[in-house]
């Protein structure tokens, strides 16, 4: 495993959390967890940062913490709304690799019983099947790595995550002897 970051994207309920932290231990990585950093700078949580001070706030913040992430060999949970901010993404993208959790509408439905607590970046009339339907392109756009993880346990979609990554590296250090040899 090289020394960059991996970050993980995708819907509330995805597992970016909760699979972060495990595949971390697996690769003898660092964790860190956005939404935390967040709560930490802010001093509440998250569903009190949009209640008092409103979603547009609330982004901004969270693209600032983004912008001054500065690790390596870290696994990094993001927030499902990360996707919002072009410039936050961008500077992920320049961290490491983007990995997609990739989880149906109907199992994250099923995970999610505090989604008026949970803090999500939603619009007024907004539904979660809605949200789902305005990011699941965002996040397909921008990943580096797409892991399916239907039916999987968290330790299996970790073990997943770092196959996959491991085989991209494999394949890129291919293209690139490749291309020196055609040179
Ligand atoms: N593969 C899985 N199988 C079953 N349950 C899971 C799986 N991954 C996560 N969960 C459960 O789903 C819930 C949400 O997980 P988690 O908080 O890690 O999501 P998240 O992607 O970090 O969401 P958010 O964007 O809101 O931070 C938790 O209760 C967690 O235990
Ligand atoms: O998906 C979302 O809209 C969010 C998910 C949380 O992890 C937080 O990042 C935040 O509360 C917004
Ligand atoms: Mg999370």
């Amino acid at each position: 495993m090289s020394s960059e970051n991996l970050i993980l994207i995708g819907m509330p309920g995805a597992g970016k959390s909760t699979v972060g932290v495990i595949l971390a231990k697996r690769l003898g990585y660092h964790f860190i967890d956005t939404d935390l950093l967040i709560q930490a700078q802010e001093g509440c949580r998250l569903q009190d940062i949009i209640d008092r001070q409103g979603l547009e706030r609330f982004r901004q913040i969270e693209e600032q913490v983004l912008l001054g992430l500065e690790t390596q060999r870290t696994v990094i949970a993001t927030g499902g709304s990360v996707i919002y901010s072009r410039p936050g993404i961008e500077a992920i993208k320049r961290c490491g690799r983007l990995v997609y959790l990739q989880v149906g509408l109907a199992e994250l439905q099923s995970r999610i019983s505090d989604m008026g607590e949970r803090g999500l970046v939603m619009g007024a009339g907004q539904s979660f099947s809605d949200l789902y339907a305005e990011r699941t392109p965002l996040y397909a756009e921008h990943a580096d790595v797409f892991v399916d993880c239907t039916g999987l346990n968290t330790e299996q979609v970790a073990a997943r995550i770092e196959k996959q990554v491991l085989v991209g590296q494999i394949d890129r250090w291919v293209d690139m002897m490749t291309e020196k040899k055609n040179d």
